[in-house]
C-alpha cells in the first residue's frame, strides 16, 4: 500500500508529537463529563482510547482539538495548545463524526474547500481519495454515500496536510470487515512513517489487532493505560493432561509454577509450550491439551468499565471505588445543564 508521505514541520521534533493530557477535566454544570485524566499518546504507536458510552472520550478529543476549553488541566499536542500551533494542518488531522459533510457537495469537493483553505493543492486531493480507496466515489454527493465511505472521507480529510498526529473517533463505525482490515492496515503504514494515532472506540475487542497502546477511562476517568502486551498480561499455559500433581512437581523441578484452573486443567505460568511439552514427557505424563491461554478482553473491558454506560441515564452504576466528586452520578446526564458549540450549533461543545 502507498501512503501520504511526512512531510518535515517546522514545529517539535521532526517526525514525532507527543500528545500529552494532564490533569485534565471537564464540568458542564455540576455533571463532570472529564474527571482529572491524565495521558500520553507516543509517536509512531496507535493508541486506542477506550470507554463505554458517555465515558468522556469525544470530549477530551475535542478538547485536545480545541473546540471545547477545559475546565482546569490541559491538552497538548507536542507541547502545545492546539490554539498556539503554527500551522495546525500539517501538525494534527482529525475526524470526529463521519457525518457533518454537506450532503449536496461531492466528496472531491469537500476536500478541495479544505485543501484550499489550508494552501493545498487540488493534487494533494486526488492523491487522498486515491489512498482512501474512495476515487470512484469522488464526483459523487457525500449525502449519497454509506457510512463506511464517509468514514474514509473523513479519513482522507484529515489527511489532507500530512499531519504528523492524527486523532480519529470512533473510526471503525460503519466499516465492513473488508473495511476494517484495510483501515488497520493503514493506520499501520500512517504509524510505520511515525504519525501519532489516536483513535478513540467504545469496544476493546473492536481494536485489539490494530492497536499498540490503551487507554481505557470510565465515568470520565482513566481506569487502565499501558501497552496491549501488558494488557493481556504474562503469556500462561493451559494444559490436560491425567495426572496433574505429577505435573506440578516435574514443573515446579523445571522452576516453572503451575496451579489448577477450571475443569481440570493446569494453568501453568508460561507461554514456552514446547518447555511444558517436554517436561510432560520425561514425567511420563500424557499431554491431552496444550494451548496459550487467552486473556479474554470483552470481560476484562467490562470488569474495568461495568455499568458505568453514563448515557444509559438511571440503572448504570459507578466503578466501585470510583466515585466522581462533583455530583458526577449515574444519571447526571439528563440533569447536566447542555452548553452548544457555537461554530457548528452542536450540542457537545462549548467554545
Ligand atoms: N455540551 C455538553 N453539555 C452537557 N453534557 C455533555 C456535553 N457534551 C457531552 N456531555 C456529556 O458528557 C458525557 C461524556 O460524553 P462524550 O460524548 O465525551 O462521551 P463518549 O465517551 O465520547 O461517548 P460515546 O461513545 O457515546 O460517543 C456524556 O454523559 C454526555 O452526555
Amino acid at each position: 500500500m502507498t501512503a501520504a508521505t511526512t512531510t518535515t514541520s517546522t514545529q517539535g521534533t521532526p517526525g514525532g508529537a507527543h500528545i500529552e493530557i494532564r490533569d485534565l477535566t471537564k464540568s458542564f454544570g455540576s455533571f463532570t463529563a472529564v474527571d482529572n485524566l491524565s495521558f500520553e499518546v507516543q509517536p509512531g504507536r496507535i493508541t486506542g482510547f477506550l470507554g463505554p458510552n458517555g465515558a468522556g472520550k469525544t470530549t477530551t478529543l475535542r478538547m485536545l482539538l480545541g473546540l471545547v476549553h477545559p475546565t482546569s488541566g490541559t491538552a497538548r499536542i507536542d507541547g502545545r495548545d492546539y490554539r498556539d500551533l503554527d500551522r495546525p494542518l500539517s501538525v494534527v488531522g482529525s475526524a470526529l463524526e463521519a457525518t457533518n459533510f454537506h450532503p449536496g457537495r461531492s466528496g472531491r469537493d469537500h476536500l478541495r474547500v479544505i485543501a484550499a483553505a489550508g494552501g493545498l493543492p487540488d493534487s494533494r486531493v486526488d492523491e487522498l481519495l486515491e489512498l482512501t480507496g474512495i476515487p470512484a466515489a469522488a464526483r459523487k454527493r457525500a449525502g449519497e454515500y454509506s457510512m463506511g465511505m464517509r468514514q474514509r472521507l473523513g479519513l482522507a480529510a484529515a489527511l489532507l496536510g500530512d499531519p504528523r498526529v492524527l486523532i480519529l473517533d470512533e473510526p471503525a463505525n460503519g466499516l465492513d470487515p473488508e473495511g476494517i482490515r484495510w483501515l488497520r492496515g493503514f493506520l499501520r503504514h500512517l504509524a510505520g512513517e511515525g504519525k501519532t494515532i489516536l483513535v478513540s472506540s467504545h469496544l476493546l475487542q473492536e481494536v485489539e489487532q490494530t492497536v499498540d497502546d490503551v487507554v481505557i477511562i470510565a465515568n470520565g476517568r482513566l481506569v487502565r493505560s499501558g501497552t496491549m502486551a501488558e494488557l493481556h498480561g504474562a503469556p500462561t499455559t493451559i494444559v490436560r493432561t491425567s495426572d496433574n500433581d505429577r505435573l506440578v512437581g516435574a514443573l515446579r523441578v523445571a522452576d516453572v509454577m503451575a496451579a489448577p484452573g477450571a475443569d481440570g486443567e493446569l494453568v501453568v505460568e508460561t507461554g514456552d509450550k514446547r518447555l511444558v511439552g517436554d517436561v510432560a514427557l520425561q514425567a511420563g505424563v500424557p499431554v491431552w491439551e496444550l494451548r496459550d491461554r487467552r486473556t479474554d478482553l470483552e470481560a476484562l473491558f467490562f470488569q474495568l468499565t461495568e455499568g458505568t454506560n453514563r448515557n444509559l441515564g438511571d440503572g448504570a452504576t459507578s466503578l466501585p471505588g470510583a466515585t466522581q466528586p462533583g455530583a458526577t452520578q449515574p444519571g447526571a446526564t439528563a440533569d447536566a445543564p447542555t452548553e452548544t458549540d457555537a461554530i457548528s450549533g452542536r450540542e457537545g461543545a462549548n467554545e
